[in-house]
């Protein structure tokens, strides 16, 4: 797993937190860091009041009667929460969400802690059944993944860098059938979430982007150096014109702290619309049908674990419940593979390839180890200080993640896309921040005990090497009826072999970077980690290294496929309506046909934002 979701789905770490602070912690220190911030914070700065969220509205319904809401929005993550705000800028819809997790945590508002809400209480986790080639690190060789289960969803947990992708992603997205989707229909709705108009009750841009606060920039100088005697160049911004390039990249935060697309789109306006309603934990368990299953006429969903509710649907139903909820709820409801909701004894309503196409950009870590005369092991007090007083530091960074570089290994003239993307995570010579980050790498005990002396004696960054345009396919399938039951998930990663020889040629690239001048200068040395299974065959040893480490970016999507009417393999039209249903549309990560060749949180609110804006034309002045 990248480091975007490495400590979630690998520590084992045992929850440690207070009430208040119920996340695992990735390692002593972030847990003090993360303690001493949150006591600050609660009485003087107060970083996540209750103001950020909506009211729940479970707290209004005094009776089992929900009545009927011109549209429901099925999860209040990334995408959904874009929806929501945008439908209810019309204060004639009334607009209800049904999210199944809470508030995100205080740890969420803050950069630097963002993997400490990773696999707590604020998560879905899951495990991937093995296909024998990939995350054989992993006990079992079982992938692990999470996505986020609260307000703002994944994107309350990640890593908030925001990317856009290339020309060629949507291009390829309209050619394949997909009417609607080239770069030029969809570059405006990347931009409107971030467009600074409108007023308080109807801010234009919802969202915001800016500088992470520094952190190891003397790290980032080297690779910057590095990759510059290799002859690629520093870019700015991740747009057309430069796509190929390192970068020092922005993320969606505003003074150091995080804004969600809940925070964003929820938060800031549903107290001046009463037609936008929020309900918290509420977890959808049914989509019912008319006779004719071409319409959805009730949703019916658990509340706070004990109740079960229904709400009455007059319009539209928006399913936002990611690329592993959204076909699991769909499965449920009829909606899905034949062959897999017979054998479950689940009617088949549509017989739609539900769960299929599944992606995601495989990961693997290259460790480099750089000599550091100077450890630091205690936390910077002042800079704690500058945190809170200013915004400022480290704890408004992301550690070194927010340097990436986008490489293209391939020597096709005509293809001017990166194949490859770089992403840097520091741990500091004998700081134990970050440890914990490590710990998920240690699949044995000899492993372990290596990382740790590594650490004692150098500063070790981590660079994962994402696969852009994997070609391995995965796939997600129920394996009972009952909602409570977890899914069987087939990663599926490097099951074909181009896969492998992708990542081989990010692999031979750092090899290069390690023998530049500044490198060498720097004593900065590309580790050959002692894999036992590895170890035999000297040729094999770096593909054998890529199935022993390889792993999820948590970049998860296409398992709702988009595509043209006539595409069999296609489950939504490019209006985002499911085939067959007339009221059904699915907005989230889970439509896109083939992955963006960048991290996948911006895609996603594009997504948002085409949804909300067709189902507005199709109902504006109805
Ligand atoms: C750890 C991690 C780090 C990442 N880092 C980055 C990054 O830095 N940059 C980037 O571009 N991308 C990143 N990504 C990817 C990006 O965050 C996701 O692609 C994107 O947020 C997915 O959005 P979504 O709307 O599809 O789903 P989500 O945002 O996950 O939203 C789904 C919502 O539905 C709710 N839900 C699920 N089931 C139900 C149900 N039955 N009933 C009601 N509600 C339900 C969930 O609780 C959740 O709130 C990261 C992902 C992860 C997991």
């Amino acid at each position: 797993m990248s480091l975007l979701g490495i400590a979630a789905a690998t520590t084992t770490t045992p929850n440690v937190c207070s009430a208040q602070c119920s996340v695992t912690s990735l390692g002593a220190m972030q847990f003090f860091v993360s303690l001493l911030v949150e006591s600050l914070f609660k009485d003087q700065c107060a970083i996540s009041t209750k103001d950020n969220w909506p009211q729940d509205y479970a707290e209004e319904v005094t009776n089992s009667d929900m009545g009927t809401f011109d549209f429901v929005i099925i999860g209040g993550g990334s995408a959904g929460s874009v929806v929501a705000g945008r439908l209810s800028e019309n204060p004639l819809w009334r607009t209800l969400v049904l999210e199944a997790g809470t508030d995100p945590p205080l740890e969420s508002e803050v950069p630097f802690l963002f993997t400490s809400v990773q696999s707590s209480n604020y998560t879905y986790s899951y495990r991937g059944i093995t296909n024998g080639v990939s995350c054989k690190s992993a006990a079992g060789g079982n992938c692990g993944w999470l996505s986020g289960k609260c307000l703002g969803g994944s994107g309350a947990i990640n890593a908030m860098l925001y990317f856009r992708g290339t020309r060629g992603d949507y291009d390829g997205w309209c050619g394949a059938g997909c009417e609607g989707w080239c770069y030029e229909d969809v570059w405006p709705y990347f931009r409107k979430s971030f467009e600074n108009r409108g007023n308080e009750t109807h801010p234009s841009g919802y969202m915001k982007l800016g500088e992470y606060g520094n952190y190891g920039e003397d790290i980032k100088s080297l690779f910057f150096s590095g990759a510059k005697e290799l002859g690629l160049r520093k870019i700015r911004d991740f747009v057309e014109g430069s796509y190929v390039g390192y970068g020092n990249f922005r993320g969606i935060l505003e003074e150091g702290r995080r804004i969600s697309s809940a925070k964003g789109f929820l938060g800031r306006v549903a107290k001046y619309r009463e037609n936008l309603k929020v309900m918290k934990n509420a977890r959808v368990t049914q989509l019912l049908f008319n006779k004719k299953a071409d319409r959805v006429t009730e949703i019916e969903f658990l509340l706070q674990n004990r109740k079960t509710l229904k709400v009455k649907v007059q319009k539209e139903v928006i399913l936002s419940a990611g690329t592993v909820e959204s076909p699991k709820l769909l499965m449920l409801s009829g909606v899905g593979p034949k062959d897999v909701l017979k054998p479950l004894n689940i009617p088949v309503r549509h017989n739609l390839p539900i769960g299929e196409n599944l992606q995601d950009h495989v990961a693997v870590p290259i460790f480099f180890a750089i000599p550091n005369e100077n450890p630091s092991t205690s936390p910077d007090l002042d800079e704690i200080y500058a945190y809170l007083k200013y915004q400022k530091g480290f704890l408004a960074s992301i550690g070194t993640g927010s340097l990436n570089g986008f490489i293209k290994t391939n020597s096709n003239p005509k293809d001017p896309y990166p194949d490859i993307q770089l992403q840097h995570f520091t741990v500091r010579r004998g700081a134990p921040l970050g440890m914990g980050f490590l710990q998920g790498f240690m699949a044995n005990e000899k492993l372990t005990k290596y990382f740790e002396n590594l650490v004692q004696q150098a500063d070790v960054v981590v660079v994962f090497i994402l696969l852009l345009q994997p070609k391995s396919r995965g796939k997600i399938q129920l394996k009972s009826s009952q909602p409570e039951d977890p899914l069987l998930i087939y990663p599926n990663y490097l099951q074909r072999r181009e896969d492998v020889d992708g990542l081989m040629a990010g692999i031979e690239y750092l090899q290069r970077l390690a023998k530049t001048s500044i490198f060498k200068s720097k004593k900065a040395k590309l580790m050959r980690i002692p894999i036992e299974e590895c170890l035999g065959d000297a040729e094999n040893f770096w593909p054998c290294y890529i199935s022993y480490y390889s792993s999820t970016s948590s970049h998860l999507v296409g398992t709702i496929k988009m595509g043209a009417d006539s595409d069999t393999t296609a489950c939504v039209g490019p209006r985002l309506k499911v085939k067959g249903v007339r009221n059904l549309r699915v907005a989230d990560a889970s439509i896109m046909p083939t992955i963006t060749s960048c991290n996948t949180y911006g895609p996603t609110l594009m997504i948002g934002e085409r949804a909300a804006e067709f189902i507005q034309r199709e109902w504006r002045g109805k």
